[in-house]
């Protein structure tokens, strides 16, 4: 067993205190683990303190308390001496991020009471591989080749951008149809994703485009030379630079060292682009620490391979260690046993078998219903029959594979004035209006990004794309002196606007000393001669307005052409709003654009019914959204074929395991009551005026007749009380049963 954390001396430990007065003992937080949680928290420190940790794999079944765990190794392993600013932490997202930050911070301050500079200590490096990518290859843009002001692209600007290519290039007036921005888009990131070659993928999950490959290979070299060009690097770059960066043997280990422990959660949603990452920093597996659960793998759309998980252990020589956390400390058996049996039938998986110490006569329900009609209704009287017996709103979710599958729940949902959030929907970041924003904020960060630029300059009443793209033109060719951009030819009856505009990103680009023009929203400058510097727009950190004036400049001015853009402005605005609030929490324009655009909220127009946050609401969220999260009750929506698994994810048996994993995810969520629910038939969409056109469903085949036994099977609405029947025509029911079955005796 290991002894408490206080007791442990290390190399950077502080001296005591050398007062008389005792503090008060720091208490033992790992009193609250259990033998295999304390296992791997422990692993590598030695009863003296020393540390000497190689490779460590802890699979973290479902519910095991993986978060508690890496937050608990983490405060140990700075307990024990190491470093906190040399410690990189990796998860799935910056929320994820920050929660591990503070639980760090509480175990510390309850163990290290008697130790006060360990007890401040702060995580510097925590947050997801594409923020700390960003950062580090800022941090070291000189050393290969790039800006350090590069900005990022989301998928819809590098969507944008592949576009603009394909037409350049022509491809898209050819004669067959060559695939959409968007399938481009992913086939490029699939490739840089899955570390494959183009033919494979376009083999093996994109063939309908497999005919287009030599244009494919010409398209994606010249998106990566636009890109360079213009100094933007999109999500995938992040990844792709960071992994060629540290693939650099010199770099490589003069990065990873700049590590003594790298810890990595969710593994199993890695990519093998993430992988090698690792394996650059840390050849040796010395001080790796990765976490997760195999049976929870579901982002292989994104490129993510369970592979990395599975392989772990034996890409280091001697092998990585394995702990695996088996106890469910959330779910009931019952809930327990019927995930673990839908799981079990997974092809291949790292063996382990959850268990609970949370008896309950409760199985799970399989609740068939007519229709999804039938199924609204269901899931509202079950929510507020547990609302009646005290379960909050909060305490229950909605799951469903597919954003469009809570549709009608909405309707019902809102029809009864129930209060919902939903999560997985449209991001905040896909909203027109909060793209407008930061396009302008971008371009006038980096004027060589023409999306942005693009984007920003069409705001203007007047301004069409051929302007747009003659003044990018303008502004890309400027040699590294400058272009007048107050001066750029712009139609005649759109120059009042465009003056103003010019004045405006002058000053959003700290040049509004070189003009004496003050700028006052809807009035015209007085004088607008600055040049733009097309190098570099210095940002409102780099020497003009503080931030965030600049961005509530550019909030004011882009309010007043919301009316003209936009016909329902008033919910937009909100979001606007929202946007200077988080804006207000960042200390520079550059991190703010950076973080926003890599892990950014939900969007409040396009939620259904936003309530208050502190009023009391039912949660709706997406399965792959309700990653991580638990609730007292959880419904899971359309269990049938065709939903889940999804009909587009069937073409192979990699795909169709992952739909089990996402089906198990969905179980796992639940602490005490878990329904699935079975509509038996769909309405068909895309038929003309009032069709009634319906196709009937099966149960998912993840839940084979086999497997029905764990649950309690109902059909929903319950027969009417009279035609139930009296007891002995149920009796008669029942022999009638017998009879058909005597027939085949
Ligand atoms: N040793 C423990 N004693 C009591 N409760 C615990 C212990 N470890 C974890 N828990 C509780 O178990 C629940 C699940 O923990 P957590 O959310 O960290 O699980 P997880 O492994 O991340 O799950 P998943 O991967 O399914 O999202 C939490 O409510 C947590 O407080």
């Amino acid at each position: 067993m290991s002894p408490p954390i206080e007791t442990l001396p290390g190399p950077n430990s502080e001296p005591r205190s050398k007062t008389s007065s005792p503090r008060p003992p720091a208490a033992d937080p790992l009193a609250a683990l259990d033998p295999a949680q304390r296992a791997a928290v422990g692993h590598g420190i030695g009863a003296d303190g020393r540390i000497d940790a190689g490779p460590l794999l802890v699979i973290a079944g479902a519910g095991s308390g993986k978060t508690g765990t890496l937050a608990h190794r983490v405060a140990r392993l700075a307990a024990a001496g190491a470093d906190p600013a040399r410690i990189l932490l990796l998860t799935f997202s910056r929320r994820a991020a920050d929660e591990m930050g503070r639980r760090v911070r509480r175990i510390l301050a309850q163990a290290a009471a008697d130790r006060p500079g360990l007890a401040r200590a702060e995580l510097q490096w925590a947050g997801t591989f594409h923020a700390i990518g960003a950062r580090l290859l800022r941090d070291h843009a000189g050393r290969i080749g790039l800006d350090p002001g590069f900005s990022i692209h989301d998928r819809e600007d590098s969507a944008d951008l592949m576009n603009l290519v394909r037409h350049e290039l022509g491809l898209s007036a050819t004669k067959q149809r060559f695939p959409q921005k968007g399938t481009c888009l992913a086939i490029y990131s699939a490739v840089v994703n899955t570390r494959a070659a183009l033919a494979e993928v376009l083999q093996a999950s994109f063939p309908w485009c497999a005919q287009w490959e030599d244009e494919l290979k010409r398209l994606f070299r010249a998106y990566v030379e636009a890109k360079q060009a213009q100094q933007v690097l999109d999500y995938d770059d992040l990844l792709l630079y960071w992994a060629q960066m540290v693939g650099e043997a010199e770099l490589g280990a003069e990065i990873g060292g700049l590590f003594d422990h790298v810890l990595v959660d969710e593994y199993q949603d890695t990519n093998a682009l993430q992988a090698a990452i690792l394996l650059a920093m840390k050849p040796d597996g010395r001080g790796l620490t990765v976490v997760g659960d195999d049976a929870q793998s579901i982002y292989a759309f994104r490129g993510a391979t369970v592979r990395n998980i599975l392989d772990f252990p034996a890409a280091f020589e001697p092998p990585a260690r394995v702990v695996t956390l088996e106890r469910n400390y959330r779910s009931t058996q019952p809930i327990l046993d019927a995930a673990n049996a839908v799981i079990a039938l997974a092809a291949e998986r790292f063996a382990k078998n959850l268990w609970s110490e949370r008896a309950s006569a409760q199985r799970p329900r399989l609740v068939t219903v007519k229709d999804e009609a039938a199924q609204a209704d269901f899931v509202v009287d079950s929510v507020l029959a547990r609302r009646e017996e005290g379960l909050k709103l909060k305490q229950q979710a909605v799951l469903f594979r597919a954003s469009a599958h809570s549709a009608r729940l909405e309707l019902e949902l809102t029809r009864r004035n129930i209060p919902f959030v939903k999560y997985g929907g449209l991001r905040f970041l896909e909203a027109a209006h909060v793209k407008d924003v930061l396009a302008l904020l971008r371009w006038a960060e980096n004027p060589r990004d023409r999306i942005a630029g693009f984007r920003a300059i069409q705001l203007l009443a007047g301004i069409g794309p051929r302007t747009a793209g003659r003044v990018l033109d303008n502004v890309c060719s400027a040699p590294p002196g400058c272009v007048l951009l107050a001066e750029q030819p712009v139609p005649e009856a759109a120059r009042p606007g465009w003056l103003e505009f010019a004045t405006l990103v002058d000053r959003l680009s700290g040049r509004e000393e070189a003009s004496t023009a003050a700028f006052a929203p809807g009035g015209a400058p007085a004088r607008t001669t600055a040049p733009v510097r097309a190098e570099g727009l210095a940002g409102g950190a780099r020497g003009g307005l503080p931030w965030p004036t600049d961005f509530e400049l550019a909030c004011r001015w882009y309010e007043a052409q919301m009316p003209r853009l936009y016909d329902d402005f008033q919910v937009r605005v909100l979001d606007i709003q929202q946007l200077a609030r988080i804006a207000a929490t960042s200390p520079s324009r550059q991190r703010f654009l950076t973080e926003l655009t890599l892990d950014p909220p939900s969007a409040t127009s396009a939620e259904a019914g936003m309530p208050l946050l502190d009023e009391d609401y039912l949660i709706l969220s997406t399965i792959h959204s309700a990653k991580g999260q638990e609730w007292n009750a959880v419904s899971v929506l359309n269990v049938v074929d065709g939903c889940i698994p999804s009909d587009v994810a069937t073409r192979d048996s990699a795909e169709i395991e992952e739909e089990r994993r996402l089906l198990y995810v969905a179980m796992t969520r639940a602490k005490d009551a878990l329904d699935l629910i079975v509509p038996q038939r769909f309405h068909v969409t895309q038929q003309t005026g009032l069709g009634d056109r319906h196709v009937y469903a099966g149960r998912s085949r993840f839940i084979p007749n086999r497997l029905l036994g764990h649950f309690e099977q109902m059909s929903w609405p319950l027969p009417a009380p009279e035609l139930q029947g009296s007891p002995a025509s149920r009796q008669a029911a029942i022999d009638l049963a017998a009879k058909m079955r005597d027939m085949w005796r």
